[in-house]
């Protein structure tokens, strides 16, 4: 694992394990369909949760073994909210769920318009104590930065005060862009990629994540 930030900026981790690295290969084969596309997108997703939430607050709770009493940690401090980006990201959420069960999950619904590369919102819907709540926000490709920036923008608005970008795939641009937008949000992702091609695809980057997951092309 590599974290780095800029001086009066956020942190950007990049969880290179053996097996995230591994997965997102697999994730950016061509030949991957959409089947195993989601499994390990979700697959994926629970490992890059595993170190994004390393930093959950415990404390000790009284417990009974069946061998004795004592004090074991147990999640305490602020508790979570779950936010995907629509479409991509809602694999990510589902997948994170399954460890924070507890978790409030929120939407954001926003897409990039093809011939802008602008985001284009459609929904929102948070929960409403998002204000006390740590947000993950999750999308699996931080490319130009817009829908992200956007989202980010969205969160704040509802009175997000402590938010965490997860992505699996990003790029310098895309970075930079949240980091000059939200200075205070730091960013988990597996892989950042070289840049961006004319039509603002990451490369060599995964080809486009909603349509590999949900089949639509
Ligand atoms: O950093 P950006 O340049 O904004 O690009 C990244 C966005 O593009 C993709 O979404 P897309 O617009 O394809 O919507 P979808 O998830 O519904 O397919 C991706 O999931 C991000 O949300
Ligand atoms: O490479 C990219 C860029 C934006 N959105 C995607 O799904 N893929
Ligand atoms: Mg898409």
């Amino acid at each position: 694992m590599t974290s780095s930030s800029l001086p009066g900026t956020a942190k950007v981790t990049v969880v290179d394990h053996p097996l995230i690295l591994h997965k997102l290969s697999l994730m950016r084969d061509v030949r991957t369909g959409v089947k195993e596309f989601r499994e390990l997108a979700g697959e994926l997703s629970m490992l890059l949760a595993y170190e994004a939430m390393r930093d959950l607050e415990t404390a000790p709770e009284r417990l009974s073994t069946p061998i004795q009493d004592d004090d074991f940690p147990m999640l305490s401090g602020k508790k979570l909210a779950l936010v995907a980006i629509l479409r991509a990201g809602l694999i990510m959420a589902d997948a994170m769920v399954r460890l924070v069960p507890a978790a409030k999950v929120g939407h954001i619904g926003l897409y990039r318009d093809p011939a802008t590369l602008k985001p284009v919102a459609y929904y929102s819907k948070l929960p409403q104590d998002i204000s006390e709540r740590r947000v993950f926000v999750t999308d699996p490709m931080l490319a130009t930065g817009g829908s992200a920036v956007a989202a980010i923008q969205t969160l704040k608005e509802a009175g997000a005060q402590s938010i965490k970008l997860m992505t699996i795939l990003s790029v310098p641009e895309g970075i930079a862009a949240v980091h000059a937008a939200h200075p205070d949000v730091d960013i988990v992702t597996a892989a950042i990629d070289t840049g961006l091609n004319d039509h603002g695809y990451i490369v060599p980057g995964l080809g486009d994540a909603g349509d590999r997951i949900y089949g639509t092309k």
